[in-house]
């Protein structure tokens, strides 16, 4: 199967420093990957390499089959992909229009704006905050507009990165439940960092453990945390340390 995204001998250095290393990646069509790794271990880094956001210090990406240049990213090329982070980038206007944001810019007609957007707030059960100031929000609330906004666009890619973790528990379940109906729906290939082992049992499809910049291991997300390698084995088994 060709992949839709492939890396290629990725560097990422920094004051002689190496931050990410991957010799070889490839993310295939409607799968969900998984991105988990201690602090500092190069998850962002590798979601912003993946996402044109950060150009890597050297190697190649491919995006079906055709390299994609990396520091020179045209609108149409970004186009395809969305990101969602942590932090909810939320504009001081209504709910409505912080979801109707991207296919205004692309100058898509109003009628089918508001069609799409009220199909978006339905799908997230956010139609009742429709005409309420966005910067009103709960957070979880506020990450469903986060998520409207970007799926809206209909992503070939979607890059999320921690999403979920500023949310108390039982609004995260609530979401997470909602968002992989949805994703599952919409075969949008995804990538997602998490720190959360349930999480990413729940969504993902492959998971990637990264330390010191390096995947140290890759694969079927039920097989990796039933059988991890020496060095994943450790860092899993910290993630479920408890207090007591
Ligand atoms: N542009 C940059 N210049 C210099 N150092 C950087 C740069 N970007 C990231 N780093 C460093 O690279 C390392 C990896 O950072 P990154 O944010 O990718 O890690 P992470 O796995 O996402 O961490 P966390 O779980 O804490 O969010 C960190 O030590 C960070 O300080």
């Amino acid at each position: 199967m060709k992949p839709l995204i492939h890396l290629d001998h990725i560097q990422y250095t920094s004051k002689e420093r190496t931050i990410l290393s991957v010799p070889e990646l490839s993310i295939f069509h409607g799968e969900i990957l998984g991105v988990m790794g201690p602090n500092g271990a190069g998850k962002s880094t590798l979601v912003k390499i993946l996402s044109c956001l950060q150009a890597p210090t050297s190697g190649k990406i491919f995006y079906n089959g055709v390299e994609v240049p990396a520091g020179n990213v045209s609108l149409e090329q970004r186009r395809k992909w969305a990101v969602v982070l942590q932090q909810t980038l939320i504009f001081d206007t209504t709910v409505f229009q912080n979801v109707a944001a991207g296919l205004k810019i692309r100058k898509v007609p109003k009628a089918m704006i508001k069609e799409k957007v009220e199909y978006w707030l339905e799908k997230f059960g956010i139609s009742h905050l429709a005409k309420k100031n966005a910067h009103q929000l709960s957070g979880g609330e506020a990450q469903r507009v986060n998520l409207a906004r970007a799926l809206i666009l209909e992503p070939e890619v979607l890059y999320l990165d921690e999403p979920f973790s500023a949310l108390d528990y039982p609004t995260k379940v609530r979401l997470i439940r909602d968002f992989s109906s949805i994703l599952k729906e919409t075969s949008t290939t995804t990538v997602f960092v998490s720190h959360d082992i349930s999480e990413v049992k729940f969504l993902t499809d492959r998971l990637a453990i990264l330390k010191l910049g390096e995947i140290i291991q890759l694969g079927f997300t039920a097989e990796v945390l039933q059988t991890p390698h020496h060095e994943a084995a450790s860092f899993l088994n910290e993630m479920t340390l408890n207090l007591e």
